[in-house]
């Protein structure tokens, strides 16, 4: 026995060579099995970026890790600015140009859920029925009732009230040091859970203001290239993306059901119509997301820039005080009482200055890749190129790539509403230059909330505060911090700011 176990020995591997051959042998299966498509002679589809195996996962890893960089080669590289390029199993063209964005934004058969689903998949993915969409029409149906004017006019003062409540909480002291994207976050939760048609006992909870916006966040975080190449594995990325789903969606739950006489606006009609609790939840879920993926985000910005430019805080606050002026009901009423008095119509159509302001905010920090997939069986012809996006394939395009273009909007970097105005109107000469709203068949459903609670935001705090850009620390800054153009999506300054806030005289 002793002799026996001398000659065969079992042999005693290190944990760390185990795991470096598991990982060797998984990078094997996923290159063997997304080898890139071989090409025909005939094949209209945009050249590929890269072929072979390595440079082909290496080009992977680039759309994952650097997907500006790699998009902006795959666009030079190419005579009509269109490439193609195998992640994982899907074949993923890039568009460009004005051929390149009339397709991916006009053309019918360019579906926009699948598209998601796959490269952006912010849901739990047992409940992703791609051929289903994942009731997405349905649940846009709710959102496009959720922006009628009845129930914008409904939610209003809830809004206002919320936005007061937290200026107030700043205005104790001479000057106060605040975080702009913190403060947004969780107002724009609160609006938009009045929005969705909450009591103002659950919209106003601070611990789901706090809780809710994180959580987002954390299911926006953790979709990676796990999801698209192996979405089969549990990665943690997976694990943490459905256990903020869940987390997130029972906390809703349990809000539906404490106020289930409370509720009003488009909540009420869901369970009036007797939508089960799942649906119900999906509905918050997607206009909760939706929501808060980009709006708090500008209104931040803004009112950093506004913090920096006296021009433009002058001819915001002029337009402010015009409606302050007009709608003080007595003399001794403060900015955030009258405010309480303006109504919806006027937060719409009189505050053309924080509009574009707004817009350029848009330009400039809107980083988002969007994708779609071709889902008909038909190849669509991109423009005059003699290219097409075959049918089943995807495609995805950066807004960057309008919105940085030198040739569209001179000096990108710099933030200047002024070329938006009339006058000078940058984006008009331009096929689909400005995508801040998105264009065509998937244009933006919620534009009319996010104007509006960027504009409850920033008209709250610019109407009694007067603004100073400082660092962490209270230091006053002399710029706004530059705009990160090359992350995936858009983010707070990568050096925390503050805004000294001093009561206004
Ligand atoms: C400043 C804030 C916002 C910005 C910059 C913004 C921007 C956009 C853009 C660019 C698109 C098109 C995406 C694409 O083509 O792939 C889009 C689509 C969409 N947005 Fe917004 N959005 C904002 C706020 C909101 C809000 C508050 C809601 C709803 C509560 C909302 C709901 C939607 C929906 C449902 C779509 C998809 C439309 C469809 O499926 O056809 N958005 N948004």
């Amino acid at each position: 026995m002793d002799a026996l176990t001398r000659v065969n020995p079992t042999p005693e591997w290190p944990p760390a060579t185990i795991i470096a051959l598991l990982v060797t042998a998984l990078a094997y299966i996923i290159t063997i099995a997304h080898r890139p498509p071989s090409r025909s002679r005939n094949d209209r589809t945009p050249k590929p970026l890269a072929t072979g195996y390595c440079p082909s996962l290496l080009s992977t890893w680039r759309f994952f890790n650097d997907r500006h960089g790699f998009y902006n080669e795959g666009v030079a590289a190419s005579s009509t600015g269109n490439f193609s390029h195998a992640v994982g199993p899907h074949r993923l063209i890039g568009l460009s140009r004005a051929a390149g964005r009339e397709a991916f934004f006009h053309r019918r058969e360019m579906e926009m859920v699948e598209g998601f689903t796959i490269f952006f998949p912010t849901v739990d993915p047992s409940q992703i029925e791609p051929s289903t969409g994942w009731h997405e029409y349905q649940i846009n149906g709710h959102i496009v009732r959720t922006m009628r004017t009845e129930n914008l006019r409904r939610c209003l003062p809830s809004m206002l009230a919320f936005a007061a409540d937290a200026v107030t909480a700043h205005n104790g002291t001479s000057s106060s040091l605040v975080d702009p994207f913190d403060v947004a976050d969780r107002l724009v939760f609160q609006f938009t859970m009045s929005a969705a048609g909450f009591d103002d006992e659950r919209a106003a909870s601070a611990s789901l203001a706090g809780l809710g916006p994180a959580l987002l966040r954390k299911i926006e975080g953790s979709t990676g290239s796990g999801s698209v190449l192996v979405p089969w594995l549990r990665t943690p990325g997976y694990r943490r993306r459905v256990a903020a789903i869940r987390e997130l969606a029972g906390y809703l739950g349990d809000a539906v059901r404490e106020s289930e006489r409370g509720v009003d606006g488009v909540l009420r009609v869901l369970m009036e119509k007797g939508l089960s609790m799942g649906e119900v939840v999906t509905y918050l879920m997607a206009t909760l997301f939706a929501a808060q993926i980009n709006t708090p985000l500008m209104a931040a910005w803004l009112l950093v820039y506004l913090s920096r430019n006296e021009h433009w805080m002058a001819q915001v606050r002029a337009e402010l005080d015009a409606a302050l002026t007009r709608y003080r009901p007595s003399p001794q009423e403060t900015p955030l009482h009258i405010l309480q008095h303006v109504p919806l119509e006027t937060w719409e159509s009189d505050f053309p200055m924080l509009d574009l302001c707004l817009r350029e905010c848009i330009r400039m920090h809107l980083t988002a890749t969007t994708y779609r997939r071709n889902c008909s069986d038909r190849d669509i012809p991109i423009g005059d190129t003699g290219e097409v996006v075959p049918g089943g394939a995807y495609a995805f395009y950066i807004l960057e790539e309008a919105h940085a273009n030198p040739a569209v909007y001179p000096d990108p970097e710099t933030w200047d509403p002024a070329r938006f105005s009339p006058g000078r109107a940058e984006d008009k000469g331009t096929p689909l230059a400005y995508l801040g709203w998105g264009a065509g068949r998937h244009a933006c459903l919620g534009m009319r909330l996010a104007k509006l609670e960027v504009a409850v935001v920033v008209a709250s705090i610019v109407a009694t505060f007067d603004l100073t850009l400082c660092n962490q620390l209270g230091r006053p800054l002399n710029c706004a911090p530059k705009a990160n153009r090359y992350s995936k999506s858009a983010h707070p300054p990568a050096e925390e700011v503050r805004l000294r806030c001093c009561t206004r005289n």
